[in-house]
Protein backbone atom coordinates (compact mmCIF):
# COMPACT_ATOMS: atom_id res chain seq x y z
CA UNK A 1 0.00 0.00 0.00
CA UNK A 2 1.51 2.95 -1.38
CA UNK A 3 0.00 6.85 0.32
CA UNK A 4 0.97 10.16 -0.39
CA UNK A 5 0.91 11.07 3.18
CA UNK A 6 -0.04 8.46 6.08
CA UNK A 7 -2.14 9.97 9.33
CA UNK A 8 -1.56 8.13 12.24
CA UNK A 9 -3.50 9.16 15.66
CA UNK A 10 -1.87 8.37 18.92
CA UNK A 11 -4.29 8.20 21.97
CA UNK A 12 -4.69 7.06 25.30
CA UNK A 13 -6.16 7.80 28.90
CA UNK A 14 -4.89 10.73 31.12
CA UNK A 15 -1.54 9.39 32.40
CA UNK A 16 -1.21 6.94 29.70
CA UNK A 17 1.81 8.54 28.15
CA UNK A 18 1.04 9.37 24.91
CA UNK A 19 2.89 12.55 25.01
CA UNK A 20 5.80 10.75 26.04
CA UNK A 21 5.19 8.16 23.06
CA UNK A 22 4.69 11.25 20.32
CA UNK A 23 8.02 13.02 21.98
CA UNK A 24 9.79 9.67 20.89
CA UNK A 25 8.31 9.52 17.70
CA UNK A 26 9.15 12.87 17.12
CA UNK A 27 12.59 12.35 17.80
CA UNK A 28 12.91 9.53 14.76
CA UNK A 29 11.97 12.79 12.42
CA UNK A 30 8.25 12.23 12.49
CA UNK A 31 6.11 15.58 13.21
CA UNK A 32 3.75 15.37 15.61
CA UNK A 33 0.77 17.72 16.37
CA UNK A 34 0.00 18.42 19.96
CA UNK A 35 -4.35 18.27 20.12
CA UNK A 36 -3.93 19.27 23.83
CA UNK A 37 -1.58 21.68 23.37
CA UNK A 38 -2.86 23.49 20.38
CA UNK A 39 -6.03 23.30 22.03
CA UNK A 40 -5.24 25.42 24.97
CA UNK A 41 -3.28 28.15 22.67
CA UNK A 42 -6.74 28.37 20.62
CA UNK A 43 -8.41 29.09 23.60
CA UNK A 44 -5.67 31.52 24.36
CA UNK A 45 -5.86 33.15 20.90
CA UNK A 46 -9.21 32.54 18.82
CA UNK A 47 -11.60 34.99 18.86
CA UNK A 48 -14.23 32.91 17.95
CA UNK A 49 -13.56 30.41 20.81
CA UNK A 50 -12.74 33.01 23.39
CA UNK A 51 -15.87 34.78 22.75
CA UNK A 52 -17.98 31.65 22.64
CA UNK A 53 -16.32 30.00 26.05
CA UNK A 54 -17.15 33.41 27.51
CA UNK A 55 -20.75 33.34 26.46
CA UNK A 56 -21.11 29.46 27.67
CA UNK A 57 -19.02 29.72 30.71
CA UNK A 58 -18.85 33.54 31.82
CA UNK A 59 -16.37 36.41 31.45
CA UNK A 60 -14.39 34.55 34.31
CA UNK A 61 -13.27 31.87 32.72
CA UNK A 62 -10.45 34.55 31.73
CA UNK A 63 -8.76 36.14 34.32
CA UNK A 64 -5.71 38.79 33.00
CA UNK A 65 -6.60 37.79 29.88
CA UNK A 66 -5.71 34.22 30.04
CA UNK A 67 -7.41 31.18 30.33
CA UNK A 68 -8.28 29.75 33.86
CA UNK A 69 -7.79 26.42 33.23
CA UNK A 70 -8.31 24.94 36.73
CA UNK A 71 -11.66 26.97 37.09
CA UNK A 72 -12.53 25.70 34.11
CA UNK A 73 -11.75 22.07 34.60
CA UNK A 74 -14.08 22.13 38.10
CA UNK A 75 -16.99 22.97 35.91
CA UNK A 76 -16.75 20.71 33.29
CA UNK A 77 -14.95 17.54 34.13
CA UNK A 78 -18.03 17.18 37.31
CA UNK A 79 -20.89 18.21 34.42
CA UNK A 80 -21.06 16.11 31.74
CA UNK A 81 -23.37 18.71 29.68
CA UNK A 82 -21.16 21.55 30.14
CA UNK A 83 -18.03 19.52 29.17
CA UNK A 84 -20.31 18.49 26.03
CA UNK A 85 -20.45 22.17 25.47
CA UNK A 86 -16.87 22.86 26.10
CA UNK A 87 -16.06 20.16 23.77
CA UNK A 88 -18.48 21.25 21.22
CA UNK A 89 -16.67 24.59 21.13
CA UNK A 90 -12.98 23.26 21.22
CA UNK A 91 -13.20 20.60 18.43
CA UNK A 92 -14.13 22.53 15.83
CA UNK A 93 -11.28 24.74 16.16
CA UNK A 94 -8.57 22.44 16.59
CA UNK A 95 -10.24 19.94 13.27
CA UNK A 96 -9.50 23.16 11.15
CA UNK A 97 -6.29 24.06 13.10
CA UNK A 98 -4.87 20.37 12.47
CA UNK A 99 -6.02 20.11 8.69
CA UNK A 100 -4.07 23.28 8.01
CA UNK A 101 -0.83 22.16 9.81
CA UNK A 102 -1.40 18.23 8.51
CA UNK A 103 -1.37 19.99 4.71
CA UNK A 104 1.81 22.61 5.56
CA UNK A 105 3.43 18.99 6.09
CA UNK A 106 6.21 17.38 3.81
CA UNK A 107 7.07 13.99 5.61
CA UNK A 108 5.38 10.24 4.58
CA UNK A 109 4.29 10.04 8.18
CA UNK A 110 2.57 12.19 10.12
CA UNK A 111 0.59 11.92 13.49
CA UNK A 112 -1.68 13.45 15.89
CA UNK A 113 -1.77 13.02 19.66
CA UNK A 114 -4.66 13.54 21.45
CA UNK A 115 -6.84 12.58 24.46
CA UNK A 116 -9.71 11.69 23.31
CA UNK A 117 -9.75 10.81 19.58
CA UNK A 118 -12.23 8.23 19.56
CA UNK A 119 -14.74 10.11 21.83
CA UNK A 120 -14.74 12.84 19.56
CA UNK A 121 -14.90 10.90 16.38
CA UNK A 122 -11.52 12.12 14.62
CA UNK A 123 -9.91 8.65 14.71
CA UNK A 124 -12.25 8.51 11.38
CA UNK A 125 -10.01 10.17 9.80
CA UNK A 126 -7.14 8.98 10.26
CA UNK A 127 -5.10 6.03 8.29
CA UNK A 128 -3.69 4.05 11.59
CA UNK A 129 -4.21 4.51 15.50
CA UNK A 130 -2.24 3.81 18.19
CA UNK A 131 -3.19 3.48 21.81
CA UNK A 132 -0.96 3.87 24.60
CA UNK A 133 -1.92 1.91 27.62
CA UNK A 134 -1.05 1.61 31.07
CA UNK A 135 -2.97 0.57 34.42
CA UNK A 136 -5.38 2.84 35.95
CA UNK A 137 -3.39 3.16 39.24
CA UNK A 138 -0.43 3.34 37.29
CA UNK A 139 -1.90 6.35 35.27
CA UNK A 140 -3.25 8.10 38.17
CA UNK A 141 0.33 7.83 40.13
CA UNK A 142 2.02 9.71 37.08
CA UNK A 143 -0.40 12.22 36.72
CA UNK A 144 -0.73 13.06 40.60
CA UNK A 145 3.60 13.00 40.42
CA UNK A 146 3.10 15.39 37.28
CA UNK A 147 0.72 17.62 38.08
CA UNK A 148 -0.73 19.60 41.05
CA UNK A 149 -3.87 17.95 40.97
CA UNK A 150 -5.61 15.34 43.31
CA UNK A 151 -7.19 11.75 42.67
CA UNK A 152 -10.30 13.12 42.68
CA UNK A 153 -9.71 15.52 39.99
CA UNK A 154 -8.05 12.49 37.80
CA UNK A 155 -10.70 9.79 38.83
CA UNK A 156 -13.36 12.99 37.38
CA UNK A 157 -11.15 13.37 34.01
CA UNK A 158 -10.91 9.15 33.99
CA UNK A 159 -14.69 9.33 34.30
CA UNK A 160 -15.13 11.40 31.32
CA UNK A 161 -13.37 9.26 29.00
CA UNK A 162 -13.70 5.54 27.25
CA UNK A 163 -12.90 2.84 29.05
CA UNK A 164 -9.13 1.40 28.72
CA UNK A 165 -10.83 -2.26 27.39
CA UNK A 166 -12.95 -0.08 25.07
CA UNK A 167 -10.21 2.28 24.03
CA UNK A 168 -8.54 -0.89 22.64
CA UNK A 169 -10.48 -1.87 20.63
CA UNK A 170 -9.82 0.78 18.00
CA UNK A 171 -6.15 0.27 18.21
CA UNK A 172 -4.54 -0.70 15.15
CA UNK A 173 -0.88 -0.66 17.33
CA UNK A 174 -1.06 -1.14 20.90
CA UNK A 175 2.25 0.27 23.06
CA UNK A 176 1.67 -0.71 26.61
CA UNK A 177 3.50 1.58 29.01
CA UNK A 178 3.50 0.10 32.92
CA UNK A 179 7.13 -0.31 32.88
CA UNK A 180 10.51 2.24 32.05
CA UNK A 181 11.63 4.58 29.75
CA UNK A 182 13.31 1.76 28.23
CA UNK A 183 11.00 -0.51 27.50
CA UNK A 184 8.87 2.34 26.19
CA UNK A 185 10.96 3.27 23.81
CA UNK A 186 11.64 -0.12 22.27
CA UNK A 187 7.87 -0.58 21.93
CA UNK A 188 7.92 2.94 19.80
CA UNK A 189 11.09 1.04 17.79
CA UNK A 190 8.72 -2.03 17.87
CA UNK A 191 5.60 -0.03 16.27
CA UNK A 192 7.28 2.59 13.83
CA UNK A 193 9.08 -0.94 12.23
CA UNK A 194 5.60 -2.18 11.65
CA UNK A 195 4.72 1.15 9.63
CA UNK A 196 7.28 1.89 8.27
CA UNK A 197 7.27 -1.96 6.91
CA UNK A 198 3.18 -1.29 5.88
CA UNK A 199 3.92 1.71 3.87
CA UNK A 200 6.92 0.61 2.51
CA UNK A 201 8.91 3.75 3.67
CA UNK A 202 12.38 3.21 4.14
C1 LIG B 1 -10.63 21.97 30.74
C2 LIG B 1 -9.20 22.23 30.31
C3 LIG B 1 -8.97 23.72 30.04
C4 LIG B 1 -8.26 21.79 31.47
O1 LIG B 1 -6.91 22.00 31.09
P1 LIG B 1 -5.71 21.14 31.76
O2 LIG B 1 -4.44 21.85 31.44
O3 LIG B 1 -6.03 20.89 33.19
O4 LIG B 1 -5.76 19.74 31.03
P2 LIG B 1 -5.23 19.25 29.57
O5 LIG B 1 -5.99 19.96 28.51
O6 LIG B 1 -3.76 19.30 29.52
O7 LIG B 1 -5.71 17.74 29.55
C5 LIG B 1 -5.10 16.78 30.41
C6 LIG B 1 -5.88 15.52 30.31
O8 LIG B 1 -7.24 15.72 30.74
C7 LIG B 1 -8.09 14.88 29.98
N1 LIG B 1 -9.07 15.69 29.19
C8 LIG B 1 -8.89 16.92 28.61
N2 LIG B 1 -9.97 17.30 27.92
C9 LIG B 1 -10.85 16.28 28.05
C10 LIG B 1 -12.16 16.07 27.58
N3 LIG B 1 -12.75 16.98 26.80
N4 LIG B 1 -12.78 14.91 27.90
C11 LIG B 1 -12.19 13.98 28.68
N5 LIG B 1 -10.93 14.12 29.17
C12 LIG B 1 -10.29 15.25 28.86
C13 LIG B 1 -7.17 14.11 29.03
O9 LIG B 1 -6.77 12.91 29.58
C14 LIG B 1 -6.01 15.03 28.88
O10 LIG B 1 -4.87 14.38 28.42
C15 LIG B 1 -8.81 21.41 29.05
O11 LIG B 1 -8.68 20.05 29.35
C16 LIG B 1 -9.83 21.55 27.92
O12 LIG B 1 -10.01 22.62 27.40
N6 LIG B 1 -10.50 20.43 27.54
C17 LIG B 1 -11.53 20.47 26.54
C18 LIG B 1 -10.96 20.47 25.16
C19 LIG B 1 -10.34 19.16 24.83
O13 LIG B 1 -11.05 18.18 24.59
N7 LIG B 1 -9.01 19.13 24.81
C20 LIG B 1 -8.28 17.93 24.55
C21 LIG B 1 -8.34 17.41 23.16
S1 LIG B 1 -8.44 18.55 21.84
N1 LIG C 1 7.38 4.48 31.28
C1 LIG C 1 7.41 5.54 32.10
N2 LIG C 1 8.15 5.51 33.21
C2 LIG C 1 8.16 6.56 34.07
N3 LIG C 1 7.47 7.69 33.90
C3 LIG C 1 6.71 7.77 32.79
C4 LIG C 1 6.64 6.73 31.84
N4 LIG C 1 5.81 7.10 30.83
C5 LIG C 1 5.38 8.33 31.15
N5 LIG C 1 5.92 8.75 32.31
C6 LIG C 1 5.66 10.02 33.03
O1 LIG C 1 4.29 9.97 33.41
C7 LIG C 1 3.67 11.23 33.24
C8 LIG C 1 2.49 11.07 32.26
O2 LIG C 1 3.01 10.87 30.94
P1 LIG C 1 2.52 11.76 29.72
O3 LIG C 1 2.50 13.20 30.11
O4 LIG C 1 3.29 11.37 28.52
O5 LIG C 1 1.04 11.18 29.62
P2 LIG C 1 -0.20 11.69 28.80
O6 LIG C 1 -0.95 10.48 28.41
O7 LIG C 1 0.23 12.59 27.72
O8 LIG C 1 -0.96 12.49 29.95
P3 LIG C 1 -2.26 13.46 29.88
O9 LIG C 1 -3.40 12.61 29.45
O10 LIG C 1 -2.45 13.94 31.26
O11 LIG C 1 -1.95 14.57 28.92
C9 LIG C 1 4.75 12.19 32.76
O12 LIG C 1 5.29 12.87 33.85
C10 LIG C 1 5.79 11.25 32.13
O13 LIG C 1 7.09 11.80 32.18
Amino acid sequence: MKKEKIIIGITGGIGSGKSTVAKLFEQKGIPVYYADDRAKALMNENIEVIDQLKTEFGEDVYKNGRLDRAYLASMTFSNPEKLIKLNAIVHPAVFRDNEEWTKAQHSPIVMKEAAIMIESGSYRLLDELIVVSANEAVRIQRVLERDNTSREAVEARINNQLSEEERLKYADYIIENNLGLTELAQEVERVYQEIKTKYYIA
